[in-house]
């Protein structure tokens, strides 16, 4: 069987993926979600001109003053009148600057007598110093957000000082989450010969904590194919990820309990180290994903398959990982016909490839701080060739 490269695979999958209605939610519940539609500003920000100073609202051309107290302006609680020419309204940061007046002198180069102000320093540099003219941040209708970006905090910022409530995002997904094995049992407890501590399932749900996901937790199925085809066919979920069972062993049953449970296949086996027997098909209305159970290989496989297949559905523009360009710090050998996520560390601006590639490793997952892609057939890299970093947060 023919191995499909990574690109073809995430294509494939994503072709796999039924639309998610939408919904509308308010703006503290859509932190880590994708905007559904291009969010545009309803009003003007700021909305008329302000102090971007604590001081005194003047008229440039008064310099160099005195200037006669009249009234105050603070946030929220603007001046009520007109300034006239040799006039100045007491001023603070944020407040809406008094008709007639164009600039700000801070406080710190004024001096105060009476109802007189003093210019003590240097004053505004220029004709509308220390303002925030009126539409500065944005302009009623401007995109504050476009269909499709992450509503992080600074993007659900803008659109409540936008004028927004809510956001239309895509409904939260349903996860259903399997580890498949006989040697698993749950972490923490004792084991019996040849039992394993389960960790994939732990660490997939892990990765997707900050994800807008309900996981289902499927916990442990084992290597018996009523009981695994069962517990498939009875799952209302968007998406089913599975890990083990995935190759080609007598014990490596997710593909014939995907078909027993009538669910089909799309593709098996890809391009890529590790993770090469990772399978994707459906189930009902289902994506189902089958990682492989090396623990290594899940975790890359998820990173490049489960992550963006879950922003996708979302909604997302641009759903899979980024990669920064990093240059080598040792010599890579040549790579054959699969790409290559190597564990490794940025340090220094320099990426270095842990020395043991086993995708049983944990312990080296736990330390990298990247992976380093190798393109198949990649020629042997020397120090300070670039590389393709994918950065691990
Ligand atoms: N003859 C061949 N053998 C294998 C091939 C192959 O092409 N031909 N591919 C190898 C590759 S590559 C991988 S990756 C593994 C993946 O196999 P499975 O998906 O069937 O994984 P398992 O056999 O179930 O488990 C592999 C390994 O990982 C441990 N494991 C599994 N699940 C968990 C879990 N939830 N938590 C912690 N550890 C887990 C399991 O005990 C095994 O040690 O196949 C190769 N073989
Ligand atoms: O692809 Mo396996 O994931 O090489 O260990």
């Amino acid at each position: 069987m023919t191995l499909l490269p990574v690109a073809d695979a995430q294509a494939r999958l994503f072709a796999l993926a039924p639309a998610i209605t939408t919904e509308t939610v308010p703006l503290a519940a859509a932190v880590g979600r994708w905007a559904a539609a291009d969010v545009l500003a309803r009003r003007t920000q700021p909305a008329s001109d302000l102090s971007a100073m604590d001081g005194y609202a003047i008229r440039y051309a008064d310099r160099p003053g005195p200037f006669a107290l009249i009234g105050e302006s603070a946030a929220g609680r603007p001046f009520a009148g007109t300034m006239a020419a040799g006039e100045t309204v007491r001023i603070f940061t944020g407040a809406a600057m008094p008709d007639g007046a164009d600039s700000v002198l801070v406080q710190e180069e004024a001096s105060r007598e009476g109802d007189t102000i003093h210019l003590t320093g240097d004053g505004p540099r220029r004709h509308g110093g220390n303002v925030r003219v009126q539409g500065l941040d944005f302009h009623d209708g401007d995109v504050l957000v476009a269909k499709g970006e992450r509503l992080t905090p600074a993007r659900l910022a803008v659109t409540a000082i936008g004028g927004h409530g809510v956001l239309p995002v895509a409904r939260r997904l349903r996860v259903a989450i399997a580890a498949t094995g006989d040697e698993l049992v749950p972490a923490g407890r004792d084991l019996a010969p040849g039992q394993l501590p389960e960790s994939n399932g732990l660490m997939l749900a892990a990765m997707l904590a900050a994800l807008p996901v309900e996981v289902i937790d499927l916990g442990i199925i084992p290597d018996d194919l009523a009981i695994m085809t069962a517990a498939f066919a009875g799952i209302d979920a968007d998406i089913l990820v599975t890990t083990g069972g995935a190759s080609v062993g007598d014990h490596d049953l997710v593909r014939p309990a995907l078909d027993a449970a009538g669910g089909s296949l799309d593709f098996w086996k890809i391009a890529l180290r590790p993770g090469k027997p990772m399978m994707a098909g459906r189930l009902g209305g289902a994506v189902v994903l089958g990682l492989p159970g090396n623990p290594v290989s899940a975790f890359v496989t998820a990173q490049l398959f489960l992550l963006p297949l879950i922003a996708m559905m979302s909604g997302a523009r641009d759903p899979l990982p980024t990669t920064i360009a990093a240059p080598l710090g040792e010599p890579l050998p040549a790579n054959d016909h699969r790409t290559d996520y190597l564990r490794g560390e940025l340090r220094d601006g320099q990426a270095f490839a842990s020395t043991i590639q086993d995708s049983s490793m944990l312990r080296t997952l736990a330390r990298a701080t990247c992976l380093i892609l190798r393109p198949p057939q990649a020629a042997a890299a020397q120090i300070g060739d670039s590389a393709e970093i994918l950065i691990l947060a």
